[in-house]
């Protein structure tokens, strides 16, 4: 049986219909993530998840509980992160965990969940001190104080620089090991493809599609891009010839070849017959990004 299942849910605030039609379960254990461009409805769904909004349609199961009706039972399995949480400026990181600790009735030890999180020496820190990822880290760390079995994350990495963004991700893997089930709210397609077990694409409210992030990008058409300068001058049609290649450009001393299948082997193969070193090769595959366009015909930021 699936930890959370959402039917057809819609959710409207005015005459502006936020979520209109969305569907999916997630798995015990799993990290799913919710990927989608701002305003597509993400934040308004995790919200009618954790009974911070009404739905006005369908119906949401988390845990076997009704987020509305369950609220008190609910918010003590379920960890959240909220987007743009701010502390008191002065409040130490170990009153913080402390305060929040205090809400649950099973809590985890603040000291084993900061030394994970790589801030056991911030305990006596006031907020207004700490840098982005150390807030980050602080945020996440108070999502996991009641020891909940599904944790919600909002934008976990927005504003962090991308040495501090992998941390963050290593840590979120850590988690997901001590059996924590994740849904990864995020418009970062990096994110998504390095984190997630499956991913929602969301456009306009809607599902555009659900599958593991090989899965959508595998949707994709597969022509690959290569780029390389070769050492010696070679001419076009030698590749162009070649039946998996599709096109061959030449950017000032660059070359590139797109193709399709095993097109790279077919390139480098003709290179080493003719002992010709390839400069810099690239290779350009198809990402969630593409997949992103090819659902729904716009680019995800
Ligand atoms: N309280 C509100 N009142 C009116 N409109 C809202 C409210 N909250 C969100 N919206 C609108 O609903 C739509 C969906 O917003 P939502 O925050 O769920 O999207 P999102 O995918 O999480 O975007 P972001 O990544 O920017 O947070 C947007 O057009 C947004 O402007």
């Amino acid at each position: 049986m699936p930890i959370i299942d959402v039917q057809r849910l819609h959710k409207r605030y005015g005459d502006k219909v936020a979520v209109e039609d969305v569907s999916f379960s997630v798995e015990r254990g799993e990290i799913f993530g919710i990927l989608g461009p701002n305003g597509a409805g993400k934040t308004t769904t995790v919200e009618c998840l954790e009974g911070l909004r009404k739905p006005d349609g369908g119906a949401v199961s988390v845990l076997g509980l009704d987020p509305q009706r369950d609220t008190t039972e609910l918010r003590q399995r379920l960890g959240v992160q909220l987007q743009e949480s701010e502390l008191p400026e002065r409040l130490k990181v170990g009153e913080a965990l402390d305060l929040y600790s205090s809400f649950y009735r099973n809590p985890a030890n603040p000291d084993e969940l900061l030394d994970i999180l790589g801030i056991a020496d911030k305990r006596d820190t006031a907020y207004k001190k700490l840098s982005g990822g150390q807030k980050q880290r602080l945020s996440i760390a108070l999502s996991l104080i009641g020891n909940p079995e599904v944790a919600v994350l909002d934008e976990l990495t927005t504003g962090l620089d991308p040495q501090a963004r992998r941390e963050v991700w290593d840590l979120i893997e850590h988690v997901r090991a001590s059996g924590v089930t994740i849904v990864l709210v995020t418009h970062f397609m990096e994110e998504a493809e390095r984190l997630c077990d499956r991913l929602a694409l969301i456009d306009s409210g809607k599902v555009a599609a659900i599958d593991t992030p090989a899965g959508l990008v595998a949707g994709v058409d597969d022509e690959q891009r290569i780029r390389f300068r070769p050492s010696q001058p070679i001419e076009d049609w030698v590749f162009a010839e070649l039946p998996e290649v599709r096109s061959v450009e030449r950017r000032g001393s660059q070359l590139v070849i797109t193709g399709t299948g095993n097109v790279l082997h077919a390139v480098t193969s003709v290179l080493a017959r003719r002992q010709i070193i390839a400069g810099e090769l690239r290779l350009d595959q198809a990402n969630l990004d593409d997949a992103f366009v090819a659902l729904t015909g716009k680019k995800l930021d």
